[in-house]
């Protein structure tokens, strides 16, 4: 069974259908690259795994259990349940400023009492570890770079142990020279079989890193299989035209 199964979800910003009947499924150790140009949908999509955008039909279950079931939503309760098992990392990082690093990492599982202190603090001073941070736990974000603060966001959304992590563009706000050390870390994290599914224009880790590629174009699915093969095969037309899209902008 996968892990994360979405079937025909569909979702409209007033009279802008953005997602036309989706479907995917996500299994255990994928790391799946969601690839389109702008306004395709890849960001409404992810954010709906999640709730954090709600859709208008459509089913989105993870191992069995549904958010959404033909556009009804499971109780508000449940719903937090289901999505508590998934880690989201965004674009803009949306770190608590006034938090040090280590309380951006803690906060939320000490609002939800979910481990005694000893252990969450065992846990993020690992995770801090892990993304190369842990000298930097007692600072605040914005004595960090772009690449650095992209890496606490990681570590915190490790925190509740997800099974799945969901990145939507997570180096597009980095300098281009920062960007290197997050793909590293996500990459590390999908060689520890860590099931992903990351929104990203970066091509290079799609081909190295991925096992499967969705392409998005106005709210559909144009295209998926491995990486690899979409993105160098000369005779897909769609991915070129694809390609040359994203490229020229
Ligand atoms: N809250 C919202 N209200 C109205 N329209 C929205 C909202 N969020 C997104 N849209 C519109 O939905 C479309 C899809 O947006 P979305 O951010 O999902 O695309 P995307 O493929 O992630 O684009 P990008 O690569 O630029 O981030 C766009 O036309 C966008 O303007």
């Amino acid at each position: 069974m996968p892990i994360l199964e979405v079937k025909n979800i569909k979702k409209s910003f007033g009279p802008l259908e953005v997602l036309k009947q989706i479907s995917f499924e996500v299994n255990k150790n994928d790391c799946i690259a969601v690839i389109g140009p702008s306004g395709s949908g890849k960001s409404t999509m992810l954010r709906s795994l999640v709730h954090l955008d709600e859709l208008d039909g459509g089913s989105v279950s993870v191992n069995g259990n549904y958010i959404v079931k033909d556009g009804v939503y499971s109780k508000p309760q449940q719903v937090k349940q289901i999505t508590s098992n998934m880690g989201m990392v965004f674009q803009h990082f949306n770190l608590f400023p006034h938090l040090t690093v280590i309380e951006n990492l803690e906060l939320a599982p000490k609002l939800l009492k979910q481990n005694d202190s000893a252990q969450t603090r065992q846990l993020s001073m690992e995770l801090l570890e892990k993304v190369g941070l842990s000298d930097k736990a007692d600072v605040l974000p914005s004595k960090l770079s772009g690449g650095q603060k992209q890496r606490v966001a990681i570590a915190r959304a490790l925190m509740r142990k997800p099974e799945i992590l969901l990145f939507d563009e997570p180096t597009s706000a980095l300098d281009p020279e920062l960007t290197g050390e997050v793909l590293r870390v996500m990459k590390d994290l999908a060689e520890d079989d860590m099931t992903m599914v990351v929104v990203t224009h970066e091509m290079e880790f799609a081909k190295d890193v991925a096992n499967k590629a969705i392409f998005m174009d106005k709210g559909e699915i144009v295209e998926t299989g491995s990486p690899v093969d979409l993105l160098s095969n000369p005779q897909m037309e769609r991915t070129k035209a694809f390609l040359s899209r994203t490229l020229s902008k």
